[in-house]
This record gives structure tokens, sequence and C-alpha cells, in this order.
């Protein structure tokens, strides 16, 4: 039982211990988070830089930006510490004094950048499409929505990944040393270290180590709880998402009781001509000359097969895609001429899988665009918003977030964000294609409300049960061309054309 004993002679000498605590505190804790903190501060800095500079359309930012990052991720970090402390210790010493402390403070930031911008891009890059286009749908700039929507999700979805870096940060502070570091500026691991030769054994840097799991492992624990409280908001994830059968009555309930123009009168809607619309991707003609009145007031299907560019046309109704050619004239004066997002406020639109803001509760959701592109105060954006909600019949639960509702719920706040901006169209994009059976007529049935109030709006669907009800007019495209337009009754019975009826005997 020899070696036990030199065991715990090497390692748990707590008289060791006990005379280094002190130092270890004052000295060692104080510059290891000093090094950490102020390298992670700096490396965010640069890391963000490195990551819009990143995802840059332009090659002069994205070029610079690879190199940066293949060569301080590439290079251990001993190396990147020698270099920037020996080669700059000139300039170091004019600027700082003779300390080569803040000289390693800017070699760990350096490093940490080239990892931190990584995680960032990524972050930032694993942001579905989807929101973006959601935020200029609502009508805000691209910077408006990288600045509160996507960055903000990019950033939370890598808080984890930054937490780790600012442990990786803790643990290289321990190479700063190599620099010569004053006694009073050494960190965790050289207080060990130099009381370990003094006492001839390991305690004081065993000592050293746990100090450093102290500082890293609630870190740890403390990041996973904050990001699952992010992620799922207040409730928790079993805020009850209803069943679908409830859903229905729930919607039931609301639509009687619809206030969804102001104070009960008819929405003032706006009148869409369409002339000689062309539009492509690359070389790919997706439309091709679509002439086509969508009148005040009224509700238009639009049906065909897929790839018939039915998506595209609703698209260049708001410039989510530019045209390529032709004119789109909202109430006589072309869209073409006006700004997109001026255009955004007045044609709305809600999409196939909702993109609804999944770090922003329901009401949040809905009263987005009312503070931050209306300007309106918080008061009054709230009550629009929950007088939006309760229209269809959400009230209640607008203080989930999305991931705690069901699909059929998500697509009625994704509606009622639409109507609170009060558009005079809103763009329909197959919004029930992704919901479970059950909740398609829930949906459709808020839709058909809306038509009946007075909204202008242009639906694409492939629900013909729908069309066949509600629509004033049905559009029917194939490859990119209106092959015919007609009441529902025109359309469903007593079709013109042969791909009208092969695609009706197809989907019927
Ligand atoms: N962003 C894009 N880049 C390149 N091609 C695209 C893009 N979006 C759509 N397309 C192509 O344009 C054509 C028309 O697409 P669009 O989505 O408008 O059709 P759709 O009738 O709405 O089809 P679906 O019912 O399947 O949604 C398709 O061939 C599609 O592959």
């Amino acid at each position: 039982m020899n070696w036990l004993e030199n065991l715990r002679r090497s390692f748990l000498d707590f008289d060791a211990m006990a005379e280094v605590l002190p130092s270890m505190i004052t000295v060692g804790l104080k510059n290891t988070l000093i090094l950490a903190a102020a390298s992670t501060v700096l490396g965010v800095v640069i890391g963000m830089v490195l990551a819009v500079m990143g995802i840059s359309q332009s090659r002069w930012l994205r070029i610079p930006a690879r190199i940066y990052t293949d060569v301080f991720r590439g290079l251990p970090a001993i190396v990147t510490i020698l270099i920037i402390g020996q080669g700059f210790a000139r300039i170091g010493r004019e600027l700082f004094g003779p300390s080569p402390f803040p000289l390693g403070i800017i070699a760990l930031s350096l490093i940490a950048g080239a990892y931190i911008g990584e995680i960032f891009r990524a972050g930032i890059q694993s942001v579905e499409r989807g929101q973006m286009e959601a935020c200029r749908a609502l009508s805000m700039s691209y910077g408006q929505g990288m600045r509160l929507i996507v960055i903000p999700q990019g950033v939370r979805r890598v808080l984890p990944a930054l937490v780790n870096q600012f442990i990786g940060n803790v643990k290289d502070s321990s190479l700063v040393y190599f620099l010569g570091l004053l006694a009073s500026e050494r960190e965790i691991f050289r207080v060990g270290q130099d009381q370990a030769v003094v006492t001839g054994n390991l305690s004081p840097l065993l000592l050293a180590g746990i100090f450093y799991l102290v500082i890293t492992v609630p870190l740890t624990h403390l990041v996973n709880y904050i990001d699952q409280r992010l992620r799922t908001g207040r409730q928790g994830n079993s805020s009850g998402a209803a069943s679908g059968l409830m859903e229905v009555s729930e919607l039931k309930a609301a639509t009687t009781t619809s206030s969804t123009c102001k104070g009960g009168n008819m929405v003032a809607g706006g009148t869409l001509a369409i002339r000689r619309l062309n539009m492509s991707y690359g070389h790919l003609e997706v439309l091709k000359g679509v002439d086509l009145v969508i009148p005040q007031g009224s509700v238009t299907c639009i049906i065909g097969p897929s790839g018939s560019g039915k998506s595209t046309l609703l698209r260049c109704l708001n410039r989510l895609v530019e045209p390529k050619g032709g004119d789109i004239l909202l109430d006589g004066k072309s869209i073409l001429t006006m700004k997109p997002e001026a255009l955004r406020r007045r044609v709305g639109m809600v999409f196939q899988h909702f993109n609804l803001f999944p770090d922003h509760t329901a009401l949040d959701n809905v009263m987005l665009s009312l503070r931050k592109i209306k300007g309106m105060p918080r008061g009054e954006a709230r009550r629009i918003g929950e007088a939006r909600l309760a229209d269809v019949g959400l009230l209640g639960r607008k203080d989930h977030r999305p991931s705690g509702l069901s699909g059929g719920q998500q697509q009625r706040v994704a509606i009622a964000r639409a109507l609170a901006m009060d558009p005079e169209v809103i763009l329909f994009d197959e919004v029930t294609s992704a919901l479970d059976p059950e909740l398609v007529k829930g949906v459709l049935d808020l839709i058909a409300d809306l038509g009946r109030q007075g909204m202008t709006m242009a639906v694409v669907t492939h629900e013909m049960g729908f069309a066949r009800r509600v629509a004033d007019q049905v559009v029917f495209m194939d490859e990119g061309r209106i092959v015919e337009v007609g009441s529902p009754a025109d359309i469903f019975d007593a079709p013109k054309s042969d791909r009208l009826r092969r695609f009706l005997a197809e989907v019927l």
C-alpha cells in the first residue's frame, strides 16, 4: 500500500493546498478570469465582423475572412501567442508598458475570434430562409430582419458553443505564462505550478485543476438551462397544444364573433391588375406573360399542377421576387415604382410553413411589426395584437411560443400577424398544405370569413372544395401561363381546355 500513500502525499497534501489557496484566489483566479473574459469579449467583436464578412455577397469581404479564419484556426494556440507576444513585444511595450499581459489578451482574442466567427456564421446561416421572408413580408428591411429576428435567433442557437469557447479561453489562458508574466499577473495554472515547485508535490496543481472545474462545470449547466428557457419560453414545451377537434370548436366560437375589420366595418380592399408579367429564375422561365385582374374585395383562388408558377406569381405581387418584365398595378399605380417595404404594408402574406418567429410569443409575433414598423406605442400595439388573436380564436394562447402551438394554431397566429398590419390585400401561399387534415377546415373557414368581410385575397391552394365554395374567381395555371380564368362553376363544371379537364380528373 506504499504507492497509495505516495499518491496521497503527492496530490492530497492539504497543508500545501491551504498555503497556496489565498494567492490562487486573489492572483490566479482573478487573472484567469480577466484573460478569459477580455479575450472572449474581444473575440466576440472580431467574430461578429468575420461572420458578417463571411456571409456577405462580396467576395472581397468573404475571402479575407476565410483566410483569417484558416490561419488562426490552423495555428496551434501557443504559436500564435508566442508570435504575437514576442513578435510585437516592442510595440506592446510602447502601447501597454513592460507587461506582456495585454498582448496575451490580444493573442487569445485573435484565436477566439476565428472560432467565434465560424460559430456565428453557422448560427446565422442555420436560421431558416422563411424567417427572413416573413420579415420582408411584414415590410421590414433586410437590415431590420437581420437585426430583429435572424441574428438574435442565430446567436441564441450558438449560445452553448460560445460558452464552450469561453471555457476554451479559460484553459488557453494558461498558455500566456510562456510570455513571462510578472508574479502578480500569474493565472491559476502558473500559481499552482510555482507552488508545486516550492513544495515538491503536485497538490497545488490539483487545486488549480479543481479551480478550473469550479469555473467551467457550472457554466456549462447554466448555459444549457438558459438555452432551454429561451427555446421554449416560460411555459415550457408542453404548453397545451389542443387536440384538432378542440381547435375546430375554439375557432368556430371565434369566427362568429370576429371583428377582423376595424369596428366591424367591411375591410377596404385594393385592386391588383397584372399586366404581361414575366419572371424567370436564371434561364428557367417561370411566368410567361401573365395577365390577370384581382378586383377589390374579391377572393381569387389560383390552382394548377406543381411547378406551374403559382407561388412565384404570388411572390411577385409583394415583390418577394422581382418580375423580369410586365407590370403589376395596385389601385392603378405600378408596384414596381413603390418602395418594397411600403408595398408590403399594403399587401400582406401568409406562408405554407407559417414562418412564425420561434423566440417570440404568439402576441409578440403579432405585435412586432406594429411596434417596429408602424412605430406604435406598446399599449396600442398590444390592444391591436390581442384583438387580432381574438379574431382567430387564440387570445387564450397569446403567451405561448410557436413550439407550444399546433400547426393549425400557428397558421392562425400567422394570419393574425398579417391582419394586424391592416393590409389591403392578403396573399395566401398554400397555407393548409402543411397541416393535419382535421386542422385544415379551421384555417380555411377563417380565410373564407375574411373573404366575406371584403378583404382582397389571392389564395394559392390545392383545396378544390374550398376554391369552389369561397372563390369569386378561379385561375388555372400551367407551365407559367394562365390557361383559364372564371367563376368556380365555369372552372369546375364547364372546363374549356383539355389541360384543365385533365388536371381536374387528377385532383377531384
Ligand atoms: N428560388 C428558386 N430558384 C430556382 N427555381 C425556382 C425557385 N423557386 C421556384 N423555382 C422553380 O420555378 C418553378 C415554379 O415554381 P413555383 O413554386 O412558383 O410553382 P408552384 O406552381 O407554386 O408549385 P408548387 O405547387 O409545387 O408549390 C418550378 O419549376 C420551381 O422549381
